[in-house]
């Protein structure tokens, strides 16, 4: 797995919205890599969350790396929004994006942010292939290990096979993992070839957080020593 990163992202869906700086700020000097910030539109899955100006506010407070994951039905719509407030990466989902996915990525790029794609559970791998391997590909693929719409949900272990099709295909592509991520699922995830870890309840609910960031970068480091 030479030459991808191990980068820890605590989902700041987990955090107190209320005092969102400094939760980021706590999150950071705890060792976190990028912020992971869940813009949900109430269509595509069944939550409402955050847009371009809690994106702008919170960017005015940090430069840290604010990894967006549009769980939203129209994702070209926000692009232009979100590279104004700050966004580092935006990552949509393949479901809503059959038609227009090079014309997203493109945008995308051009604006400055990092194209990612996201998956659901029950969404085949095989979709996200030829975007990976576009002329203007996405630089990033999120395997989704749970039902996106709310944090604290179980991990789905199955997920895996995704994973490991993925980093079989291509060594060098940030895979990024979401849901139900912690000390106890951290190990799989990693063996499998995920090196960008999505974690929200376990880091934001534990005595730690700093423990549980470090639990989760050195079982990925592990991972990628052995491969
Ligand atoms: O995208 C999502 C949920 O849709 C995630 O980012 C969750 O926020 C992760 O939370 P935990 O499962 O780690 O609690």
């Amino acid at each position: 797995m030479a030459g991808v990163k191990a980068t820890i992202a605590p989902s700041m869906l987990s955090s107190d919205f209320a005092n969102l700086a400094s939760e980021a700020e706590r999150m950071l000097e705890f060792g976190a890599d990028w912020l992971h910030m869940d813009i949900m539109d109430g269509h595509f899955v069944p939550n409402l969350t955050i847009g371009a100006p809690v994106i702008q506010s919170l960017r005015k407070h940090t430069n840290a790396y604010l990894d967006c994951h549009l769980m939203v039905t129209n994702p070209l719509d926000y692009i232009e929004p979100l590279a104004k407030a700050g966004a580092s990466g935006f990552t949509f989902h393949v479901e809503v994006s059959q038609e227009n996915w090079q014309e997203l990525v493109q945008k995308i790029k051009a604006k400055g942010m990092k194209p990612g794609v996201a998956l659901r559970p029950g969404t085949p791998i095989e979709q996200v292939f030829p975007l990976v391997e576009a002329e203007a590909p996405v630089e990033l693929v999120l395997v989704m290990t749970v039902e996106p719409g709310f944090g604290g949900q179980k991990f789905m272990p199955e997920m895996m096979d995704k994973v490991r099709v993925l980093r079989e295909k291509y060594p060098s592509l940030d895979i990024e993992v979401d849901g139900g991520l912690g000390p106890t699922t951290i190990d799989v995830a990693a063996s499998a070839g995920a090196n960008c870890i999505v974690a929200g309840s376990s880091v934001f609910g534990a005595p730690s957080p700093q423990d549980v960031i470090s639990i989760l970068r050195k079982s990925v480091e592990g991972a990628q020593c052995k491969s």
